[in-house]
């Protein structure tokens, strides 16, 4: 019996671990910071599970060299992180917080030197309150007021970022956010989520068209997609698999992609799908350098007419794993993932942008590295379903885990912990997880260690 060949990825594939502004940062307000909608929502009484807000989090901007050098450590040739975009500019628009701005140059010259190629998202959900106060993702100016944030960051490190990210995951914004109220600004109208979510896309148009204009490295968008199987092979099963798949996998991708929304959405929100323009749809779909792909779970889906507003639901799969949060452990769902974009849209180069998963870690044996074996599983079966999907010619450029640190997973608040690094939220230590050890071999083996 002759053993498998090791598993091996190209040289210049990236390795990272990916984080967001509001999730790691601390310190919202400091140093000239204007309040994000996350801010108002955390603060706002019953919105976060057990109170919890991002005050302090991780601290991680006070403590950013030593996790630099803590990255650099676990051997990360990359780190995709996101930009507040109140920091930066504290209304939105107008003026620079010139304190802002040097952190964000500070941060990307460090990884820089430390051999760490940073991956820019500009938006990950943090949206400026003083936007919201005149409409946020509601009003088709902010196309316009997000170019011009984009322009700001560009001017100052597209020199030193080769690859940047407009939105991260526009789906759940416009669906925790406006569909179902959950997540930040907690809005719950079905007129108001289309709109919002075709303001988003207008704004990354707009954004990567303003790029094109002095920019001379790479951009891309950040979507979550979650394959979707038909519970069975009836008809009505079928048809609803169609619209959960339009809604959340397609609604995105096809307008930035083709120009064009799935049909299907006329039928999910009825009278409250608006015509767009055409030039909409074109200023939307701007030529990009790759798709990111945040993948996590899968979803079997059936008929339920009781079901608002996809008349879906998704069928709990008891055979299988599942995190903290509900979802299935499925690392098939990520080939499936993978050839479905090949297939279906010209095989455009991609980075998976986020794949990880929360477990309660089991009670911690005192030492140095905290035990999460079902963590090192998931992370290994996933990897592996990476490097399958390349085998069937997929142009997969990168891998990043989700997260470096344990972090605050918004609406969850504290309660869910994603991260291959423990943190102790009261003394704010950061403790390896055997996970951060696992991906550690995995990198500096380029997959051998598979
Ligand atoms: O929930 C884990 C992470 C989250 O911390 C990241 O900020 C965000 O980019 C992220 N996206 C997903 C997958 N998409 C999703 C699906 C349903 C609800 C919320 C997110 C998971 N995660």
């Amino acid at each position: 019996m002759t053993k498998p060949a090791p598993i091996l990825f190209p040289k210049d594939f990236l390795w990272g671990c990916a984080t967001s502004a509001y999730q790691i940062e601390g310190s919202p307000l400091a140093d000239g910071a204007g309040p994000s909608v996350w801010h108002r929502f955390s603060h706002t009484p019953g919105r976060v599970q057990d109170g919890d807000t991002a005050d302090v989090t991780c601290d991680h901007y006070r403590r950013w060299e030593s996790d630099v050098d803590l990255m650099h450590s676990l051997g990360l040739n990359s780190y995709r992180f996101s930009i507040a975009w109140g920091r930066v500019l504290p209304e939105g628009t107008g003026r620079i917080n010139a304190a802002g701005l040097d952190f964000y140059e500070r941060l990307v010259d460090r990884l820089l030197s430390r051999g760490i190629q940073p991956m820019v998202t500009l938006f990950h959900w943090d949206l400026p309150a003083a936007l919201d106060d005149r409409g946020g993702w509601l009003n088709r100016d902010i196309a316009q007021w997000f170019a011009e944030y984009a322009d700001v960051m560009f001017r100052r490190l597209d020199d030193r970022v080769n690859y940047w990210t407009t939105l991260n995951e526009p789906w759940v914004v416009a669906d925790g956010g406006y569909m179902h109220g959950v997540l930040a600004p907690g809005h719950r109208n079905i007129f108001e989520a289309p709109r919002a979510a075709h303001h988003l896309m207008m704004a990354h148009g707009a954004a990567v068209q303003a790029y094109r204009a002095t920019g001379r490295n790479k951009i891309g968008l950040v979507v979550n997609i979650e394959p979707k199987y038909a519970a069975s092979q009836s008809d009505a099963d079928c048809a609803a698999t169609r619209r959960a798949e339009a809604y959340m996998n397609r609604q995105y991708l096809e307008p930035a992609l083709l120009g064009s929304y799935p049909e299907e959405l006329h039928e999910v929100f009825g009278e409250a799908w608006p015509q767009w323009p055409a030039a909409d749809l074109r200023l939307i779909k701007q030529p990009l350098d790759y798709i990111g792909v945040n993948y996590y779970t899968r979803a079997v889906v059936r008929s339920d007419p009781t079901s608002w507003p996809l008349k879906a639901t998704t069928v709990k799969q008891k055979q299988h794993t599942h995190m903290e949060t509900g979802w299935e452990v499925y690392p098939q769902g990520l080939v499936d993932t993978l050839l479905w974009i090949k297939d279906q849209y010209g095989n455009p180069p991609v980075y998976i942008t986020e794949n990880g998963a929360c477990f309660f870690d089991p009670p911690q044996v005192e030492g140095p590295v905290l035990e999460d074996p079902l963590r090192v599983d998931y992370l290994r079966k996933h990897i592996t379903a990476v490097h399958t999907a390349m085998q069937r010619g997929a142009d997969i450029r990168g891998y990043f885990a989700w997260s470096l640190f344990d972090n605050f997973e918004w609406a969850f608040g504290f309660s869910k912990r994603f991260g291959i690094v423990h943190m102790n939220y009261e003394t704010l230590k950061r403790t390896l997880k055997s996970s951060a050890h696992f991906y550690s071999k995995v990198i500096a083996s380029n997959g051998a260690a598979l």
